[in-house]
């Protein structure tokens, strides 16, 4: 398969200080990868750097061949790279509709549109008129998924969807992102939930200390408990 993403020696941080130390990690088209690692080991600084909203110290992020590092973010969102941010950042003052329509206004062409979001989460279509912060977070994290997919990536980054989320409500966001895992979206799936990381990617990065520490399919890491806590510290 060829790489959609790839990364290469990424080194980024804040004010000097280094998080990325190097950072090797592709994805190819077409399938999802989760990025996981103990708490902040940097994986959220990670998806920022992609998204140009954090400008690397050095190293490379092509997309598709095409270098994106020390892009701005609007540059990047341009050349098809779309980010669910942690804690959803929706507009609390505005409908969910308004949400979705100032998505849809800035959207490459493509096929998403705001129905299509509507059929993929009826859920949003019943809290059509309802401002985002008479959301439940379940029903946040939709929209902000919603927003995403309506600017037609290429590429989505999720940044932990299933944080501060019910086990059930857990449930009904992997059901979405199933649904476009079987449409054949690209994705990397940052997570602390396991369970979910191991339902939807095809393949596991493990961050430690600024590196990727390990890569390969999720049914080997998986099964592979003796790694998993010497990487993550869980059983
Ligand atoms: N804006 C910032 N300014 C300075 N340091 C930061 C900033 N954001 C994050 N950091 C630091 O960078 C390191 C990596 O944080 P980051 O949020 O990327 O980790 P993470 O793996 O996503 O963690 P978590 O799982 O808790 O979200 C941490 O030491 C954190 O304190």
């Amino acid at each position: 398969m060829t790489d959609l993403l790839a990364v290469s020696g990424l080194r980024a941080g804040y004010a000097g200080t280094t998080v990325l130390d190097g950072v090797d990690l592709t994805v190819p088209a077409g399938a999802v990868v989760a990025l996981l690692g103990r708490n902040g080991v940097g994986k959220t600084t990670f998806v920022h750097t992609v998204m140009g909203m954090l400008r690397p110290y050095s190293g490379s992020i092509r997309l598709d061949g095409r270098e994106l590092a020390g892009a701005a973010a609007h540059a990047v969102a341009r050349a098809g790279v779309a980010i669910v941010p942690q804690g959803r950042r929706v507009f609390a003052p505005l409908t969910v509709e308004e949400n979705l329509r100032i998505a849809a206004g800035r959207r490459r062409r493509g096929p998403w549109t705001v129905d299509r979001v509507y059929e993929l989460m009826p859920r949003l279509a019943e809290r059509r008129a309802n401002r985002g912060d008479q959301l439940s977070g379940g029903e946040q994290q939709m929209l902000a998924i919603g927003r995403a997919l309506l600017r037609n990536p290429r590429l989505l980054l999720l940044d932990e969807p299933s944080d501060g989320l019910a086990p059930a409500v857990v449930g009904q966001i992997a059901e979405v992102l199933e649904r476009l895992r079987g449409d054949g979206i690209s994705a990397l799936l940052v997570e602390q939930d396991l369970r979910l990381a191991f339902r939807l990617a095809d393949e596991v990065a493990v961050m430690r200390k600024g590196r990727i520490a390990h890569r390969g399919p999720t049914a080997e890491f998986r099964s592979d408990r003796d790694r998993a806590r010497a990487l993550l510290g869980v059983g």
